[in-house]
């Protein structure tokens, strides 16, 4: 028992607490989309500020630093999240708030109140002003004010000041300043090809922060000398908080020739670049300067990461555990090509329901596809010993957790995303194999409850997926080639394959989830 402890991340197959799956009478697609729903609990944006925001009286404490409240205390955010956590923190120090500015996506208001989700919403009379801008993630006009109001009131604060900064995904957009004389439009364009190009978000917000004025450690320059506190919910693999929003609160020096490589690396040369980009790419000078030492600055700033795919995991594991499975970590990082993360979901799952000892060349395949999908050689060796071990001592239901963000390569024109084209491919993926005839299940889901520009989150398949779509009459082939997940999911068995949880508020990238039922215990001599 005690190697099998070892031998995992955090939380990862913990057999003393575990319970037989064989006593639970629910589903494994109820099951798995109970577990889901425990990820997102605990990414909520109220309850990941109230987890890192200690009040005792007129003190503050964040990460173990205290702050002292003196009707002293201003708010700026801008993110997906942002808003939730904003009301939270009102909440929580509104006696001593002066004034906020937050800046969201547009419409996110109406939509949560749809929802009917009011506790993520101001309450009124709120000192906090709500900009909403940034239509379709991209930075615009409204989204270029309110980094203005946010720049301005960082900027008009004096050391007695506290600055509560809230970031989360989708920040970069939200919070455009070029750097004169670039345009909004000019930076835009630059962004917009780069990601069409197929720029990664460390590419891509590593040029954002060279043609920002307040990415980068921006804004966190223009609030000193007031002290600064961010509160950071993580959307990108490794929660990096110079990435997270392009690193408003983190120093970071920019270097030009690293941002040229990135541009010449997608084919945006010298010559197709507007002069003005050209220009602040040729400056020696930093972006602004800096009297007095850097680091003297940087102590005046606490960046804190509060909510990341990690925590929504481990959440999902303690609810997989009540309902009867055995839960593991694999990783928060899944990235990569969904064509090669449904393949490596389909074979572990092959490797974990394999009724004998799994031959070699499986082995050796699962490992194979280990740096094209981002999940580290040590995970995967981890993973298939415990699947092993769970196998040959009979542990019963398996719950095989990880979260990132894999990519789809865009050919057709339907309506789909990320999530549902990866579980509609390890449905394919899991038909072709020899599996127990109640098994293996995937989910995969975007916490945000969006999956690209559809309503659904995500989906949940098993090995039946092909078979059900043949017997409606339904294209599986051709669903995919056209990027129409979507569609497929919606028009098989009424839809009841989807995830739909509604927008959630939150977002820490996506979950995904294997269910393995019981395999049976081989006695040898059977
Ligand atoms: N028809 C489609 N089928 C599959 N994937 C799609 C489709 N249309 C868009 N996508 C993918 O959806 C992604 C954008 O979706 P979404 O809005 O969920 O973004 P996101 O990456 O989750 O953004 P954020 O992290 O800011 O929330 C892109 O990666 C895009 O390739
Ligand atoms: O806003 C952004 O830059 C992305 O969501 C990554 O944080």
């Amino acid at each position: 028992m005690a190697r099998v402890l070892s031998l995992f991340r955090p939380l990862f197959f913990l057999p003393h607490v575990m319970r037989r799956a064989t006593g639970c009478k629910m589903s494994l697609d109820t099951r798995a989309r109970e577990v889901f729903a425990a990820a997102i609990e605990a990414v909520q944006p109220d309850m990941v500020v109230r987890r890192a925001l200690e009040r005792t009286g007129d003190t503050l404490l964040v990460n173990g630093r205290s702050f002292t409240l003196k009707n002293n205390l201003h708010l700026v955010g801008f993110g997906k999240a942002v808003l939730g956590m904003a009301a939270e923190a009102e909440r929580i120090l509104g006696d001593h708030l002066v004034r906020g500015v937050i800046s969201v996506p547009n419409g996110l208001q109406e939509t949560l109140r749809r929802h009917g989700k009011e506790q993520m919403l101001l309450k009124e009379g709120s000192l906090i002003r709500v900009m909403e801008g940034a239509k379709h993630n991209l930075p615009d006009v409204e989204a270029q004010r309110a980094a203005e109001c946010i720049k301005d009131l960082a900027s008009s604060l004096t050391e007695n000041d506290l600055l509560l900064v809230l970031i989360s995904g989708g920040g970069s957009a939200l919070l455009p300043a070029p750097v004169p004389p670039i345009t909004l439009q000019e930076k835009q364009d630059v962004t917009r090809r780069l990601a069409a190009a197929g720029a990664t978000i460390q590419e891509l917000n590593s040029v954002r922060r060279a043609l920002s004025l307040l990415k980068g450690g921006g804004l966190a320059h223009c609030a000193h000398p007031a002290q600064v506190v961010a509160l950071v919910l993580s959307d990108v693999i490794g929660d990096p908080l110079d990435l997270i929003a392009s690193g408003p609160t983190v120093w970071t020096e920019v270097r030009h020739d690293e941002v040229r490589s990135v541009l010449d690396r997608y084919g945006l040369s010298t010559a197709s670049l507007p002069d003005s980009v050209k220009e602040v790419l040729g400056r020696s000078v930093p972006r602004w300067e800096v009297i007095g030492d850097q680091s003297d600055r940087a102590a005046h700033v606490l960046n804190a990461v509060i909510g990341s795919n990690s925590i929504a995991l481990e959440s999902a594991g303690r609810r997989a555990r009540e309902l009867g499975f055995r839960p593991g970590v694999l990783s928060p990082g899944v990235c990569g090509d969904v064509q090669s993360v449904s393949r490596l979901y389909g074979l572990l799952a092959r490797f974990a329901c394999s009724r004998e000892e799994p031959p070699a060349e499986l082995h050796a395949e699962i490992l194979k596809l280990g740096p094209e999908t981002g999940v580290e050689s040590w995970d995967l060796c981890r993973a298939m010993q415990v699947l092993g071990e769970g196998r040959a001592e009979g542990w019963g239901a398996t719950c095989l957790l990880a979260g990132g963000e894999p990519t789809v390569q865009l050919t057709g024109k339907g309506r789909g995303g990320r999530n549902q084209e990866l579980a509609m491919l390890v449905g394919l993926e899991l038909g072709g194999m020899e599996l127990p005839p109640k098994g293996p299940v995937f989910l995969s889901g975007g916490t945000d409850g969006q999956d690209g520009p559809t309503e659904a989150a995500g989906a949940v398949t098993d090995a039946g997926l092909r078979e059900e779509a043949q017997a409606q009459g339904l294209d599986t082939e051709g669903y995919l080639v056209n990027n129409d997940s979507f569609s497929f999911f919606s028009s098989l068995s009424g839809g009841q394959r989807l995830l739909l949880p509604g927008l959630t508020g939150t977002n820490v990238m996506d979950v995904h989830m294997l269910l393995i039922p019981p395999i049976p215990v081989v006695v040898s001599g059977q």
